[in-house]
């Protein structure tokens, strides 16, 4: 018998294999006419897990397709056993109910801390008493006059004896470079320096060997499959040691090595100077070292890789897309310009040099600027989803209910681009919509809506630090240079925690005629 069904049985095999896409294809079907076209397709057994694997290389953009179809929020599965049970929203009455109203409800949770788990135990991944105090904690370190100036302080030398330099001579050659990695060297020294008392030098015009920098990409890229894959696929290729998870460890090695390579130079620094005196607060690392709270290595290091991913990352990616946009906008370059004029004048007057640097008392209340970033912000923030864990069942705003369990994704990328909340020109970049009609202020807009520097107890401790150096940045480089972006590119974003750019920003500059 057995022998008689051998020689059919390639023939059943092209039978099975013909007749499993027709099945699909007619579940597929099917569960569309049930479903809302709004939503992804709801497939036998994997539901609409192939809808987002088929979307993976542009997750942001296909939420926010679903989102503006569905009425901004809609729930999706995954296969069975997989875990995945999420509710997508970018409602800003949700948002204001998940951060705030009833945050306590909403932690981050244990998915999320251990998909981070190279900050693990750190402010960025903990919820509750323990948070509550590391926040205190970091924001008594973040708002002191001391740490402020400092950062202010690198920043200003950064420009001065880095930046600068560097975008003369790549005017002077012609050279058309990359400005998001640029960007990324540059704010990597100005989110160390602070921290430890140490720069790391990457950015130089010999453009060093950036490993650790590389190491808190990959970090972020891995992070980014980790949230959609099936938990136990990233733990089974994490026990065996192999693809992403291979490259992730690796990167772990390489930011813990860069931690006690940076502690190591401190103290050798410290050893030179003049006096401890001189040296005690000048660096945020100091407020730690001593904390019996970080007494454990482990927290500590966790602590300062966590804070060096906050303040470099963030700001790298929103300079980037705030050149790309204001590169195709002459227009706005021009009223950015107009409004630094006058203070370019004084500074002019009082016998400064033909390259000027921007201070932060002389931006500070540049509403333009802040205009052109915050719109940046909106339509680029630097972190474009962020996820919740419902602790115990709960319902929206929106009528929605969710489960102890479910996951929730808050797209910030897809509620900044709603024509619902933001009118029919949201896509476009025209920063004066964030100014008053008579330009005299900028316009409020609630955090739960506009959510770039997140919102509610947990909103960022840096806000006033990164709006400072951009400015600084954004200024002086605008003032000084005309960058143009080089044709034939494709600008798309990395599949990443982080809204990067795949292939860069390629960009030639040259120096102004004034
Ligand atoms: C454009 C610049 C920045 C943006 C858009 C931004 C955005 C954010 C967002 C969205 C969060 C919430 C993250 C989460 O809970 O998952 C956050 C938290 C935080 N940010 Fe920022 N950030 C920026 C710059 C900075 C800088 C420069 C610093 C430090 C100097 C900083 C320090 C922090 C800290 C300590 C938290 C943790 C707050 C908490 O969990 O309670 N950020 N930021």
């Amino acid at each position: 018998m057995a022998i008689s069904f051998l020689p059919e049985l390639p023939v059943y095999t092209l039978l099975v294999l013909l007749a499993l896409p027709l099945y699909y294809l007619y579940f597929g079907a099917s569960s569309r006419w049930k479903n809302p076209v709004a939503l992804p397709r709801n497939w036998p057994i994997l539901h609409m897990f192939p809808s987002f694997v088929a979307n993976i290389h542009n997750l942001h953009d296909y939420y926010t397709r679903i989102l503006a179809r569905s009425g901004h929020n809609f729930r999706a599965h995954g296969p069975p056993g997989s875990g995945i049970r999420l509710f997508v929203t970018c409602d800003p009455a949700n948002v204001r109910h998940i951060f705030t109203t009833n945050y306590t409800n909403f932690p981050k949770g244990a998915e999320f801390a251990a998909i981070f788990d190279i900050m693990g135990g750190t402010l960025f991944t903990i919820d509750g008493e323990p948070c509550r105090r590391q926040r205190a904690k970091v924001k008594a370190v973040l708002s002191s006059p001391p740490i402020v100036a400092r950062f202010a302080a690198c920043c200003r030398d950064k420009l001065e004896t880095s930046l600068l330099p560097i975008f003369s001579h790549m005017a002077s050659t012609g050279t058309p470079f990359n400005m998001q990695e640029m960007m990324s060297r540059c704010m990597f020294d100005l989110a160390a320096t602070p921290l430890f008392g140490v720069d790391p030098g990457l950015l130089s015009l010999d453009m060093p060997s950036m490993d650790a920098a590389l190491a808190m990409d990959t970090v972020m890229e891995v992070g980014h499959y980790r949230h959609v894959m099936p938990t136990y696929c990233w733990k089974l290729m994490r026990w065996l040691n192999i693809g992403t998870e291979r490259k992730l460890g690796i990167a772990h090695m390489v930011l813990q090595g860069f931690i006690l390579d940076m502690m190591e130079r401190r103290t050798t620094d410290r050893c030179n100077a003049c006096s401890d005196e001189e040296q005690d607060g000048v660096d945020i690392v100091s407020s730690f070292v001593n904390d019996p709270d970080y007494a454990d290595f482990g927290l500590f290091r966790a602590a300062m890789i966590s804070l060096m991913l906050g303040a470099r990352d963030t700001i790298s990616t929103t300079l980037t897309w705030t050149f790309y946009n204001l590169a195709q906008n002459s227009n706005i370059v021009t009223i950015i310009r107009n409004e630094l004029s006058p203070i370019a004048s004084r500074k002019v007057a009082s016998g400064l040099g033909a390259m000027l640097i921007f201070e932060p008392d002389e931006t500070k209340s540049l509403l333009y600027l802040a205009a052109a970033l915050y719109k940046t912000l909106r339509l680029y923030p630097p972190a474009p989803v962020e996820r919740k864990t419902a602790a115990a069942n709960d319902f929206m705003p929106s009528g929605h209910e969710v489960h102890a369990g479910d996951t929730i994704f808050i797209c910030l990328h897809s509620m900044g681009r709603m024509e619902t909340l933001w009118g029919k020109d949201c896509l476009d970049y025209n920063p004066a919509r964030w100014l008053s009609e008579d330009g005299n202020s900028l316009i409020y807009a609630p955090s739960h809506k506009f959510l770039a520097f997140n919102s509610g107890p947990r909103m960022c401790l840096g806000k006033d630090i990164a709006m400072m150096q951009m400015k600084i940045i954004i200024a002086t480089v605008v003032w000084n240079f005309d960058v143009q972006m080089v044709e034939g590119q494709s600008i798309e974003p990395k599949r990443s925690c982080l809204l990067e750019m795949k292939n860069g920003l390629i960009v030639k500059i040259t120096k102004r005629q004034m």
